[in-house]
């Protein structure tokens, strides 16, 4: 075996390990650079200046590009590493043209009167949070991982637990700093330019390169109140968050956790400032390191309703430390109280060290053992989603919190309209709810033979019934026609057209879709499917040939897509 070989072996069986004995201490080493640069450049204090440095360079770099005879060009796409990213695939952006925009990562300035703040689009919640925190502010989208960036999340979309009063990301953004593949840069409103506005979110970087973002601010106070209401009927849960979320008083942050098909805690929250001693004896600080991960603290509500005053900042990033429910697979153990005394602090592991330690078999595993889905789907649909979650994958806890889509007509983005039955009563928004499945299906857990991609593909084909889309930072099965189905991209075309953008960058399936890798493991589970067991890789190769599954046509048209 060679040393390549070796190395992947061992990382891969051993990767729990990995992950505590480098990943963690790397992980922290990084934040602490991370925290010094962020402290220098505040001291230097001249992020605003080098902004438009920054900006003319990409354009410089963009006009470039166009200056190249046509055939030479590739799509453009950013230069992120796809180890750094937040989507469970490994673009491949090799085949692409990669604009240099790393430096783009400053919070640039903060209007407290208009209640906005400009920042650049790879500042990351976590920065963007300790900012504004310190100054009775949070952005009025606030996502509970750290690490994600404002830019990937106003191209892609953002939703959280206040989404249910405003909406998703996209409706906070008062405008998108861009430019264009002509290397021309765009201030785009809702005003300014209406089409491209409603276009960029869900665009995923293929109608421009953003370079800046006004985002909306709320203020806030200093500590969340949150109420765990326990209910022990589906019906019951599905339709008091519905209530909750639809009433005119709703609280500020709203979420579900779902142990089993009729259990779950609904968690309510309030911003307070706690003054009373009852109150203050009520504090719990639950994003230190020694403290039980939240979801586990949560299910101890199932056996009756309770209150507790969480500190703004842990309340924003109370998932952050387990990554919802996912590192508990990662590092088995991780929640012990012996483990969190010990290592707690060194907790979570960073998304880009588990992606950056992600061999070619943990990556398969991710898609053949694992489930890392969010949706988002009509509350109408709610308790068909989860038993249709529980029958297909049978894994839990589940996530579900409420979001307005906006209803702006047909045409207005690529997210199809809401149907009139879900629109909330006298409002333009109809209520939809994020349905978040991570983890390891229930018959993988138990050493049943499970076919985890197919059982997707039925939660793909359920979510187009009841007009639901994924996000698409998780892998995706459909094919180019399904997903042109269940995305409307009728303005999306246009926009690329006007603004440029066709073959400039990618196109939005060409960048979701399932990397080739991916797809060869496919071809195999559908040679297992065939035979009922699995294929011999030499026999596989001969099969590949003859199958036409949809795996195998999905390759073939990828193939034929990718040769032009
Ligand atoms: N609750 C929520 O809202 C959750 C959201 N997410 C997802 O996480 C992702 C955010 O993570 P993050 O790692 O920050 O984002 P990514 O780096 O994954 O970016 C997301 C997409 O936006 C594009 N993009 C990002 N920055 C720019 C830019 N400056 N100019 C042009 N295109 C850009 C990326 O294209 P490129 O590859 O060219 O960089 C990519 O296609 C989003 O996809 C979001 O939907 C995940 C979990 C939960
Ligand atoms: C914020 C939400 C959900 C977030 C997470 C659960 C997922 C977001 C990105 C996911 C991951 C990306 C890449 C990975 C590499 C793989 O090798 C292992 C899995 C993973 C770490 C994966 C894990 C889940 C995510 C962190 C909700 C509220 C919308």
């Amino acid at each position: 075996m060679d040393a390549k070989k070796l190395a992947l072996d061992l990382l891969t069986r051993y990767r729990s390990v990995v992950l505590v004995g480098v990943g963690l201490p790397v992980g922290l080493a990084f934040e602490a650079a991370l925290r010094v640069r962020t402290k220098l450049y505040d001291l230097l204090g001249a992020a605003p200046e080098r902004h438009d440095e920054k900006v003319r360079d990409i354009q410089d770099q963009v006009s470039r590009w166009a200056a190249q005879p046509e055939a030479e060009r590739k799509p453009m796409c950013t230069d992120r590493k796809t180890w750094m990213n937040l989507s469970t695939r490994f673009e491949p952006k090799h085949r692409w043209h990669q604009v240099r925009m790393g430096k783009l990562r400053d919070i640039l300035s903060v209007d407290l009167e208009a209640r906005t703040v400009h920042v650049e689009p790879f500042v990351t919640v976590g920065q963007a949070t300790s900012y504004l925190i310190d100054k009775g502010y949070m952005l009025a989208v606030n996502l509970e991982i750290a690490e994600a960036t404002l830019g990937g999340l106003a191209m892609a979309v953002g939703m959280t637990t206040h989404s249910h009063k405003v909406g998703l990301l996209s409706e906070t953004v008062v405008a998108y700093e861009l430019v264009t593949a002509q290397g021309e840069l765009l201030r785009v409103t809702a005003d300014s330019h209406p089409d491209l506005y409603r276009a960029l979110p869900w665009s995923h970087g293929t109608l421009g390169l953003l370079v800046g973002l006004e985002l909306k601010i709320i203020p806030v106070k200093s500590h969340v109140h949150l109420r765990y209401e326990p209910s022990a009927s589906q019906a019951q849960y599905c339709a008091r968050i519905n209530e909750l979320a639809t009433m005119d008083d709703a609280p500020d942050f709203l979420e579900a956790t779902v142990y089993s098909r009729e259990q779950a805690v609904i968690i309510k929250g309030e911003f307070a400032e706690p003054i009373t001693p009852e109150q203050k004896a009520k504090i719990n600080p639950i994003g230190r390191w020694y403290k039980p991960w939240f979801y586990t603290h949560v299910r101890q509500y199932l056996r009756g309703e309770g209150d507790e005053y969480i500190p703004l900042r842990h309340y924003l990033l109370r998932h952050n430390r387990s990554i919802f429910w996912v590192v508990e697979h990662m590092i088995p153990g991780g929640n012990h109280p012996v483990f969190r005394a010990l290592l707690g602090w060194m907790m979570p592991p960073k998304i880009a060290f588990l992606k950056f330690s992600t061999t070619p078999a943990v990556r398969k595993m991710t898609f053949t053992k694992q489930v890392f889905q969010d949706i988002t789907l009509p509350m109408s649909a709610m308790a068909q989603a989860v038993n249709r979650s529980d029958e297909l994958f049978d894994i839990y806890p589940i996530l579900l919190y409420p979001c307005r889509i906006y209803d702006r007509g047909p045409g207005s983005g690529q997210l199809r309209h809401p149907a009139p039955e879900d629109r909330v009563e006298g409002t333009d928004h109809a209520m939809y709810f994020d349905l978040g499945v991570y983890g390891v299906p229930g018959p993988i857990q138990r050493g049943e033979k499970f076919k985890t991609v197919h059982a997707m593909r039925e939660m793909e084909a359920f979510t187009q019934s009841v007009r639901g889309f994924p996000f698409l930072y998780a892998d995706t099965f459909m094919t180019r026609a399904e997903f042109e189905e269940m995305f409307d991209l009728s303005l999306y075309r246009e926009v690329r057209a006007k603004y440029g953008a066709q073959g400039a960058f990618p196109d939005l399936y060409d960048k979701i879709k399932p990397e080739l890798e991916v797809l060869a493991v496919l071809d195999e589970e559908d040679a297992w499917e065939l035979d009922g067991e699995r294929a011999e890789p030499s026999e596989q190769a001969e099969q590949a040939e003859v199958i036409e599954g949809p795996w195998s046509r999905l390759a073939k048209l990828r193939h034929q897509h990718d040769a032009g």
